[in-house]
């Protein structure tokens, strides 16, 4: 895969404080990579670096082969960027705010009207004043800016705040299309649970320093949390064999019994236990989520 952005051993400081500290990592054509962190973690000082909004105080950063902050225009051109409070002039209509973008950004306004129905806003609202725009269409205006001159790379800094289910559910559908399209796509979240099966990678970010970085896949295999198992017995006093190993297992009074099994045991249980068709009638098996390998990495990092 091509890499469109790299970042090398960076770091950002104001003053005294360190906010970004020897941070790495190499974004590619065609991925979809979360930054997550609590607020204030270096989230959007990494974004304003990436942009070439502000310079590292040391190390590089690299897109699409040059430095951001002063690479040639059209690299530039390639970049969209949707920020975290999407603030537009209140008295323009969606029409003219995109006419408005497209011109800075130097690209053709025509083919800037097709993005109103790319982002879902309707045909009667775009000659209407922004004023008069919900959260949920500000947005949408915001990500037709950010896909102004079809970029190579989108950056979005909390995009899918105050977003209603639906809204965010298009939005995922719009990232999917653009990732089949081979646009590098980084956005930056608080809500974990949203953005499991909807990213390729995680980047977790702790007081500006990358924690973590890898497929939800990567994380679960380092992070080496148990999986929760849960049985549900045909006869509630049934007592399977694989149920004696020393596993801690809980029964419930309704013949369910749940544990939490470690990596190097799972599949070698789930065997068992499939094997056991007779005596089970449901078998769930739940993963450690995003939300608790990331409280997993934050951990460990506190504890080194
Ligand atoms: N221009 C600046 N001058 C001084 N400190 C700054 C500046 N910009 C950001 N910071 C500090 O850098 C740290 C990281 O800020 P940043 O905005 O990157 O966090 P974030 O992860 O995006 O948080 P949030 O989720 O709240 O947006 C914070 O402690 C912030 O106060």
């Amino acid at each position: 895969m091509n890499e469109t952005v790299q970042v090398a051993g960076i770091a950002k400081r104001y003053g005294k404080s360190t906010v970004v500290k020897d941070v790495s990592f190499t974004l590619r054509a065609g991925e979809t990579v979360a930054l997550v962190g609590h607020n204030g973690a270096g989230k959007t000082t990494l974004i304003k670096l990436m942009l070439g909004l502000i310079r590292p105080t040391t190390g590089a950063v690299r897109v699409l082969g040059e430095d951001p902050a002063t690479g040639d225009v059209a690299v530039r051109q390639r970049l969209g960027y949707l920020p975290e409070s999407v603030s537009f002039n209140m008295a323009l209509s969606g029409r003219e705010t995109l006419r408005f973008y497209a011109r800075l950004k130097r690209v053709d306004a025509t083919a800037a009207e097709q993005l109103f129905q790319r982002v879902g806003l309707a045909a009667e609202a775009v000659d209407r004043p922004v004023r008069t725009y919900s959260k949920g269409m500000r947005q949408r205006l915001g990500l037709a800016q950010a896909l102004l001159g079809a970029p190579r790379i989108l950056l979005l800094d909390e995009p899918t705040s105050g977003l209603d289910p639906a809204l965010r559910r298009n939005f995922y559908d719009l990232i999917t299309e653009l990732r089949g399209k081979g646009t590098t796509v980084l956005l930056s979240s608080h809500a974990l649970t949203e953005l499991e099966g909807r990213t390729d990678r995680v980047i977790i970010i702790n007081n500006g320093v990358a924690i973590a970085d890898g497929t939800l896949e990567d994380l679960r295999r380092i992070a080496q949390l148990p999986t929760r198992i849960t049985v549900k017995l045909s006869e509630i006093d049934a007592a399977p064999q694989w149920a004696n190993g020393g596993m801690n297992w809980r029964r419930g009074a309704d013949g369910v019994l749940d544990a939490d099994i470690l990596p190097d045991r799972k599949v070698r249980l789930l065997h068992q236990i499939t094997a056991d068709a007779a005596l089970i009638s449901g078998l769930t098996i739940t993963e450690p989520t995003l939300d608790d390998l990331y409280a997993h990495f934050l951990k460990a990092q506190v504890t080194k």
